[in-house]
């Protein structure tokens, strides 16, 4: 699902959902809008109907997508809370800091949310009488065949199918629209960052066209934009929490067998012995730069790195930068007279702006049409 090829034949999805997004925003031109929020529901319609070829929209896309991201916060922030059992594991039967309960509300409604979408599936599918005869396979229904496949070699249970949603979801809708947020709050807290990224739109896309997903491969600034934003705001700041199979050393500290590794990019990501002014937002130390998202520099790794690297990095950077690429098109952007833009980070295990980014969006092409 996760493939160039496959994100290739899906990209009329992400396209129907940014074009959505902007005649939203045409609506509101002149008005405030919380960028983070819009950004948010417009990854989780692209991810969902990747997955299970749901979206939300109308009124609905407004309620649901709130209700989703209010409880994929919640769950997040429990995620990343420092928890006493996990440093002393005999006290974790004790559940001191009440995490394991507060965190049953928050996953009892996203199980209710996912168990819905596999039974309407299965029931769709019983009524046509088989899954291959749905129009288009989507990944729930690539899972339910492979669980009903008694040859498989990877023997999949419902659990393993409700896991495997559940993180493609939360994986991949609360990082990339944060990312995006503060991609945005740079830029913006940046005018000549701004308007070097839209010079750069105008001669590839030009102000008579409007933006498709095979232009961000000729746009070198606005990758640059995204790697610096990456590198001052990682989406996870301390990665996933790793736990080594086998007693290892690493850097002459020894690491036993068992233990929670927690891997501070955030930290390297602004060490001063390896970048220059390292809290700056300079976008042109990544032009022509040797660091890419490959994970293979340990001084720059916003994905992670090794076999655990992150699964959607090819969907990442079309999302981050196919969006950005269309705000910056088909707006200039400005904070609401009086406002100061605050870009204080709020950690957790995803790192997310303290104060939401809330910015007017003024059009900028002359024919309405490409509002539409
Ligand atoms: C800008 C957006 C994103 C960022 C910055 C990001 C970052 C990361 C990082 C740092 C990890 C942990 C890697 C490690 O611990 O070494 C991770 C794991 C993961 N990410 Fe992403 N991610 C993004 C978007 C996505 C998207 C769009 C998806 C899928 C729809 C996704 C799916 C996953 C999955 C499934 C894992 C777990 C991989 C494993 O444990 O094997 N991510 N991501």
């Amino acid at each position: 699902m996760l493939s160039n090829a496959t994100l290739d034949k899906t990209y009329e999805l992400r396209r129907r959902e940014v074009r959505q997004t902007v005649g939203y925003l045409y609506s509101k031109a002149g008005s405030p809008v919380n960028v983070g929020e819009q950004m948010f529901l417009t990854i989780l319609n692209v991810v969902t109907s990747m997955l299970w070829g749901g979206t939300v929209e109308g009124e609905a896309r407004a309620s649901l997508g709130a209700e989703f991201r209010q409880v994929i916060s919640e769950t997040t922030e429990l995620l990343g809370m420092p928890n006493i059992s996990d440093f002393f594991p005999t006290l974790a039967p004790l559940d001191l800091q009440g995490a394991v309960k507060r965190m049953k509300k928050p996953m009892d409604k996203l199980n209710a949310i996912i168990e819905n979408i596999i039974d309407q599936r299965l029931k769709k599918e019983r009524e046509s009488g088989s899954s291959s005869a749905l129009e288009f396979k989507d990944f729930v229904q690539f899972l339910l065949q492979l669980k009903d496949d008694e040859d498989s070699k990877t023997p999949l249970t419902m659990d393993h199918i409700k896991a495997l949603l559940l993180d493609m979801v939360v994986g991949g809708s609360d990082t990339s629209s944060n990312s995006i947020e503060f991609v945005m709050a740079e830029i913006i807290n940046k005018p000549e960052v701004m308007r070097r990224a839209q010079q750069e739109l105008v001669e590839v896309v030009g102000k008579d066209n409007l933006v498709e997903e095979s232009h961000i491969h000729k746009l070198p600034y606005l990758l640059a934009i995204m790697k610096e934003s990456l590198r001052l705001h990682p989406a996870l700041p301390l990665l996933i929490p790793h736990c080594p199979s086998e007693s290892c050393t690493v850097g002459s500290y020894s690491i036993p067998k068992g233990s929670r590794v927690f891997v501070n990019a955030w930290a390297i990501h602004r060490d001063p012995s390896i970048w220059d002014n390292p809290s700056e937002f300079n976008p042109e130390r990544f032009l022509n730069s040797q660091w890419d998202f490959s994970g293979n520099d340990f001084s720059y790794f916003p994905f992670g790195s090794g076999r655990r690297i992150c699964a959607g990095i090819a969907m990442a950077e079309r999302m981050v930068l196919y969006s950005v690429a269309t705000l910056l098109h088909s707006f200039d952007w400005k904070v609401p007279e009086g406002n100061n833009l605050d870009l204080t980070e709020k950690f957790g295990i995803v790192l997310k702006l303290e104060k939401p980014l809330v910015a007017i969006p003024t059009p900028r092409l002359s024919d309405p049409t490409f509002y539409e």
